[in-house]
């Protein structure tokens, strides 16, 4: 597979810092190299260029912190990934989550620039689903889904033009922490979350055959994994840990499986804090739940 790797080394949707080296960290356990030995070729693109929080002003803008910083990045990340074409796989690098809104939609413009119907398989402690209104924090990094499926604030929900991700595409996994207002929406959109509880009741290996069977009239399917889906024992490296996450073997059984589905055209791994972690494990582990995506095996 021909892999690209693109940086988009934001913290400006997150409460705290530290996601901004989520990308240097990734790539500092070989990313690239890991990927490589599986047979794939390679691209590392580097990094697109993010304000730093220090020099812009914080302002809260109608709900939402870093608006227009974060609305101009979504847009440039849209184009960089769209422009990467169809045959290309993705794997863009927060950065705190508010930088799926561009990868997402980038990914569903990629080589067609009216958009093709695109899954999404969000693997997080969170749903982020919150708009500027239910949102307890203003941080956008709780808000990317709502606005890639048109809800929330227009500057951010319009970025793909006519193309929109719809609800019925979107499948949770992990999802153990949900703000009030955030649930009533999550329910109005009808979007299909497996939580923890699903997780334990159901197992991994039922939870990836129902969702490759809701996805089954999509033409892209984009994993966006979030590292606080991961319980915190095994990725302590992150803003918002949540306890009672996804096992070691959960993370990779469920890459695993979607490996063997060949339906999955890219990635984005997020919410890798460097300045929380011990010893750089949790972007060691992000790294090999990429691998299993790709391809990597026990036997
Ligand atoms: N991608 C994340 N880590 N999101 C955390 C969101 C936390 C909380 N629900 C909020 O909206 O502020
Ligand atoms: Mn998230």
């Amino acid at each position: 597979m021909n892999i690209s790797i693109l940086g988009i080394p934001m913290d400006l949707g997150a409460g705290r810092r530290g996601v901004d080296m989520g990308a240097s960290a990734l790539r500092n356990a070989h990313l690239a190299a890991h990927l490589r030995r599986l047979g794939h070729t390679v691209t590392d693109l580097g990094d697109i260029p993010v304000p730093i929080p220090e020099t812009v002003d914080k302002h809260l803008t109608g709900g939402l912190v870093f608006l227009e910083q974060i609305q101009h990045t979504s847009q440039v990340t849209t184009q960089r990934v769209a422009a990467l074409g169809a045959d290309v796989f993705p794997i863009t690098l927060g950065g705190d989550h508010s930088i799926s809104m561009g990868t997402v939609t980038g990914n569903a413009l990629r080589g067609q620039p009216e958009g093709v119907r695109t899954g999404v398989i969000w693997v997080d402690a969170h749903s982020d689903y919150n708009t500027p209104q239910s949102s307890p924090s203003g941080n956008i990094h709780g808000m990317p889904v709502a606005h890639l499926t048109g809800l929330g604030d227009p500057v951010l929900s319009n970025l793909g033009g006519l193309w929109q991700l719809r609800a019925e595409d979107i499948v949770m996994i992990g999802i153990r922490s949900v703000d009030s207002l955030e649930r009533e929406l999550l329910r109005e959109a009808g979007i299909k979350a497996y939580t923890m509880k699903d997780v334990d009741q159901l197992g991994m290996t039922r939870i990836h055959a129902e969702t490759m069977e809701r996805l089954s009239a999509v033409e892209r399917i984009h994993v966006s994994f979030d590292a606080d889906a991961l319980d915190p024992s095994v990725a302590p490296g992150v803003g918002t840990p949540v306890p009672g996450g996804l096992t070691y073997r959960e993370g990779h059984l469920l890459m695993e499986l979607l490996c063997e589905s060949g339906r999955v055209t890219s990635m984005d791994i997020v919410e890798v804090n460097p300045v929380l972690d011990t010893h750089n494990q949790t972007a060691e582990v992000m790294v090999g739940m990429a691998a299993s995506l790709l391809g990597q095996r026990i036997l």
